[in-house]
């Protein structure tokens, strides 16, 4: 199976999943002097309602916030998109050291790591149909840079031990994403895809331009996750992280000048 070793990184991917030499493939090097300054992007509309929230899950990947996504609750809405997508789940990349760990990368530069919250278009009826549709996911990534803690970012930490392996979830309710961005929503956007297998390009990528703090000490509590389930040899959760990939000709947009 896929993961981030030698033996199964990014550079292996494209054996199983060929369209990890596609055309839209995620994520890219934002360079800001290259990106295009749209006057008709609007402002990102995200409304998110707290009694939605879930549970939390180790999902051998990456540890995700799974959200209940049968109504219109909380949503994506505006930014570079037409329609409502529905908020699933958020999750994040990171690395075994604070010189690494984000996806996209900016003029180059590597954050600690990156959030990504998951939407779906409700013109399709499910999030695992809209995943295979070239305009079914927006996701919102928001980038983690070292500097005061992160209460909020803490209320995940501290359920960490509930779901240190492979496989493990627990109950959690009552959290506002909306805690987890930026004071200013300015944004870049292109189409890409997901960032793992299967790779489907079906993502409108929207990456915020203000990153959010996380302490270092912050920083090796997601380290203690383990890529490994129970009983197994324990491998901790670290760079778990795609590399940059060719931009092939996109565009990249500003919502800011
Ligand atoms: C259908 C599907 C969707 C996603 C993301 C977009 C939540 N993901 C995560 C891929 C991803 C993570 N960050 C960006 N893309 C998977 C992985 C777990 C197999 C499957
Ligand atoms: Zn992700």
């Amino acid at each position: 199976a896929w993961g981030y070793a030698p033996n199964n990184g990014p550079d292996k991917w494209a054996d199983n999943f060929p369209i990890a030499n596609g055309p839209r493939q995620s994520p890219i090097d934002i360079v800001p002097g290259e990106a295009s300054y749209d006057a008709g992007l609007k402002p990102l509309n995200l409304k998110y309602d707290p009694s939605t929230c879930q549970d939390i899950l180790n999902n051998g990947h990456s540890f995700q916030v799974t959200f209940l996504d049968d109504t219109d609750n909380s949503t994506l809405t505006d930014g570079p998109i037409s329609g409502t997508y529905r908020l699933k789940q958020f999750h994040f990349h990171w690395g075994a050291s604070d010189n690494r760990g984000s996806e996209h990368t900016v003029a180059g530069t590597k954050y600690p790591a990156e959030l990504h919250l998951v939407h779906w278009n409700t013109k399709y009826p499910s999030f695992g149909e809209a995943a295979s549709q070239p305009d079914g996911l927006a996701v919102v990534g928001v980038f983690l840079k070292i500097g005061d803690e992160n209460a909020n970012l803490q209320k995940l930490l501290d359920a960490f031990d509930a779901i240190k392996a492979k496989g493990k979830q627990t109950t959690f309710a009552n959290f506002n994403p909306a805690t987890l961005l930026p004071g200013c929503l300015d944004y870049w956007t292109y189409d890409g895809s997901l960032t793992t297998p299967p790779l489907l390009e079906s993502v409108t990528w929207i990456v915020c331009k203000e990153p959010i703090s996380v302490s270092s000490e912050q920083m090796a509590k997601f380290r203690s996750l383990l890529f490994s389930a129970e009983g197994e040899a324990e491998c901790c959760m670290v760079d778990n992280y795609r590399p940059p990939q060719p931009l092939k000709g996109r565009a990249v947009r500003a919502s800011f000048q």
